[in-house]
């Protein structure tokens, strides 16, 4: 058994794996949708064209690549500087130290049972009554992630959620109605908020800025956003940079609800 001596496996091995695999995602997460993608599959072709020069041991080629991939790890950080940012950003405001959120992190220990403190009702509601009048809003609630980063583009609130509390804020000439709002737990934590604005290729044009900054703040944290449209009155959900389908607002409800827990 001594020929498949390759064959073994440390568990640290696996544990290496897994870590590669989720740093790639995430990676892969931040730039989906942007130029940056093309470059970041570029490099990953020539990175296993690398890999396998060395391992068919084509000594010149192998050299050649591995030039290439040091030299260009400095290029790297030039081209991937916002991303990398970002990225940094996104790990550093993940609060690990939150025990329930830890919980929340590792998905299959997730506690259903589990009573979500926000008012789920009172946003429904409003985004309801805020569509019939054809008022624009933008909410983001909060799940791992800390949004320390954004809301600093705002104004610090502390305020109980209610529905018309955040009717007020959105109410057209009210002077918070701009930009987005975020909701912690069941508090009004910031409003006037300016978001990343996803550059995916993919969303449908009839979606201006308002739309886009949803799927941007979903895209780089965990949070949900909501968006009632000013021309249409309709309400989006948007999670992990996707629209959410729903057919009433009872049934976003309980998404909102399911996605909290
Ligand atoms: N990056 C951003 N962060 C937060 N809010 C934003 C951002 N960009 C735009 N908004 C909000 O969206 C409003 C205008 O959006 P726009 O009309 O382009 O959006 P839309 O997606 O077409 O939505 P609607 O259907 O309501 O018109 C702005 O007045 C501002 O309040």
């Amino acid at each position: 058994m001594e020929s498949l001596g390759f064959l073994d496996v440390r568990i640290l091995d696996v544990i290496d794996i897994v870590l590669v695999a989720v740093l790639l995602y995430y990676i892969y997460k931040l730039v989906r949708g942007s130029a940056a993608i093309n470059i970041f599959i570029g490099i990953v072709i020539v990175y296993l064209a690398w890999k396998l020069t060395q391992l068919l041991q084509m000594e010149m080629l192998s050299s050649i690549l591995g030039q290439f991939i040091g030299a260009g790890m400095f290029a790297l950080i030039v081209v991937f500087q916002q991303e990398i940012r970002k990225f940094l950003l996104m790990v550093g405001s993940t609060n690990f130290g939150n025990k329930r959120n830890l919980l929340r992190q590792l998905k299959f220990m997730r506690d259903d049972e589990q009573e979500v403190s926000t008012n789920i009702s009172a946003i429904v509601k409003a985004c309801e009554s805020m569509g019939k009048t054809n008022t624009g809003a933008l909410i983001v609630i909060r799940r791992n992630t800390q949004l320390d980063f954004i809301k600093s583009s705002g104004d610090h609130m502390n305020i109980e959620l209610n529905q018309p509390i955040i009717e007020s804020v959105f109410y057209k000439n009210s002077t918070l109605h701009d930009g987005a709002m975020v909701i912690e737990e069941n508090k009004i934590t910031a409003t006037r908020v300016i978001l990343p604005v996803s550059n995916d290729r993919s969303i449908p044009l009839r979606f201006g800025l308002r739309h886009r900054a949803a799927v941007g703040i979903t895209e780089k944290t965990d949070a949900l956003a909501l968006v009632v449209s000013e021309e249409t009155g309709q309400t989006s959900y948007i999670k992990n940079g996707s629209f959410e389908i729903f057919d009433s607002y009872k049934e976003l409800g309980e998404k909102i609800n399911k996605d909290l827990k």
